[in-house]
């Protein structure tokens, strides 16, 4: 496969070192709207606690792993045990691959209830993704706003409303030099669902 091919029809957000493609309409209403609803009524979620600076906390949404189980994965203190693929995220997976080009492992799943349930500021740099991770984020339910910045700097910040059937290619040298964030807002009623796409190596 040609990785120049797949990226053609997006272009870099990012203004250097790393890659950051935009692909707002990936999935057609319809099909969205499909996920959505089967997503959330099929997957296991659920509140995990994660350690941040010593101190067990719950994270602020709920979450699931499904992929292969041999390969445990864990962030931010915890590991997580993954569920087999279920027959959406498996037809989600294959698209996705399609698109950016490589195969993925995992998909994380979260669950944002409302615009109270968030995640902070990290880069999704574990050694167990490798050096330039390609990380495939797809959307649906709520637009909420997406959050990039320069991790040494801080500097650069950029705002993505991630849309109903969006898609997000992180790659390259992004999770080295960008962290991102998802904020709490008081403006969103309506819940979310986010898949993160990875590659993860035993
Ligand atoms: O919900 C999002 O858009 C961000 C998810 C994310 O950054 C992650 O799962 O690592
Ligand atoms: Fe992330």
């Amino acid at each position: 496969m040609q990785a120049s091919l797949f990226h053609s029809s997006g272009e870099n957000l990012l203004p250097f070192q790393g890659e950051t493609i935009f692909y707002p309409e990936f999935l057609a209403k319809q099909s969205a709207d499909h996920y959505f609803l089967k997503l959330k009524e099929s997957l296991s979620w659920k509140q995990e606690p994660i350690k941040l600076f010593g101190k067990t906390v719950m994270q602020p949404r709920l979450t699931a792993l499904y992929g292969n189980p041999d390969i445990p994965y864990g962030y931010s203190g915890i590991v997580m045990r993954a569920f087999p693929w279920t027959q959406e995220l498996e037809d989600l997976k294959n698209l996705v691959e399609e698109k950016a080009g490589q195969e993925f492992t995992h998909v994380l799943c979260n669950f944002y209830r409302d615009g109270q349930d968030s995640m902070g500021w990290h880069r999704d740099n574990e050694p167990a993704l490798g050096k330039n991770p390609c990380i495939a984020s797809l959307t649906f339910g709520a637009t909420r706003n997406f959050q990039l910045r320069h991790y040494e700097t801080k500097g650069h910040k950029l705002d993505i409303p991630l849309s109903h059937g969006s898609l997000l290619l992180m790659i390259g040298e992004s999770q080295h030099y960008w962290e991102h964030q998802l904020p709490k807002t008081k403006k969103v009623l309506g819940a979310r669902i986010n898949l993160t796409f990875r590659k993860i190596k035993r």
